[in-house]
């Protein structure tokens, strides 16, 4: 691998249920740093497409490679331990368990599964317990959750929640993460919020971010670059500018505002 590699190369990919083409012919590069939109109207791919590079789905056609790495065929496990972690369109908390237990889930997915760490319940990347603890709360401090880390998750407000998954997604240490509609159902406050906070989870931790998302003014306003999908193809990538005046984008969206 070289440093040119790009952090994440899909290469006309696609897959079909049945007579559906969901995905198809999709090619994306993700640069190491970038913050890339992903848009589309509804129905138009977006989540099957972050279902195609977790291992949710193998691919019918193409292939996904993470640093020059190929990972078709791969369970979602092992592409997380590869450095994807991602968050859904609806959130899937562990909600009777604590704020803090729902990040440290996060350090047991990363753990090499031997019989001494299921017994002594010390994942790999630890020391012992009162590491993944401090670390876990580390995270929750960045995400101003750790007065809560003893709440059961379903108590936390909405807006919270979803930053918990964030939090969550973070503490697997990724190099890639796909956030599935951060900002769905929080309010402009909290959507502003959030946009700082994803920005600044980008610099601090080196990430590569691709988001997800149907508010425009926050994909408008973070992203560095945008692909946009209809239909399960891409029609249009570009800067927000480009993205915003290009007559296919308009087109797909006619009907729906993009400002
Ligand atoms: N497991 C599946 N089996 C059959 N069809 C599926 C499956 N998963 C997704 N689809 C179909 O693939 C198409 C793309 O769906 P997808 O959820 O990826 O769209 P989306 O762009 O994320 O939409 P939204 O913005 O509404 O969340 C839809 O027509 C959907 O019904």
């Amino acid at each position: 691998m070289t440093t040119n590699t790009p952090l994440l190369k899909v290469d006309n990919a696609g897959i079909q249920f049945g007579g559906l083409k969901a995905v198809q012919g999709v090619n994306v590069e993700l640069d190491r740093g970038e913050l890339v939109g992903l848009i589309g109207p509804n129905g138009a791919g977006k989540t099957t497409f972050f279902n195609l590079l977790t291992g949710v789905y193998v691919p019918t056609e193409g292939s996904i490679s993470l640093n020059g790495e190929k990972l078709n065929k791969q369970a979602p496990y092992k592409i997380t331990r590869k450095g994807i972690s991602r968050t859904f369109q609806n959130i899937r908390l562990f909600s009777e368990l604590s704020v803090i237990d729902n990040v440290k889930v996060a350090y047991h997915s990363l753990a090499k599964h031997s019989i001494a760490s299921s017994i002594f319940r010390v994942p790999g990347h630890f020391s012992g317990e009162t590491e993944m603890h401090e670390k876990a709360v580390e995270f929750l401090k960045i995400f101003n959750l750790d007065r809560f880390m003893n709440e059961k998750a379903k108590n936390l407000p909405y807006g919270q929640q979803r930053r918990l998954e964030i939090a969550r997604a973070l503490a697997a240490n990724p190099k890639l993460l796909l956030l599935d509609e951060p900002a769905a159902g929080m309010n402009p406050q909290e959507t502003q919020e959030l946009m700082k906070l994803i920005a600044l989870i980008r610099e601090k931790f080196d990430l590569t971010v691709l988001l997800i998302e149907h508010d425009m003014a926050l994909v408008m306003g973070v992203c560095d670059r945008i692909y946009v999908l209809d239909h399960g193809q891409l029609i249009a990538q570009g800067t927000p500018a480009e993205i915003r005046n290009d007559p296919k984008v308009i087109e797909a969206y006619l009907g729906e505002e993009v400002s």
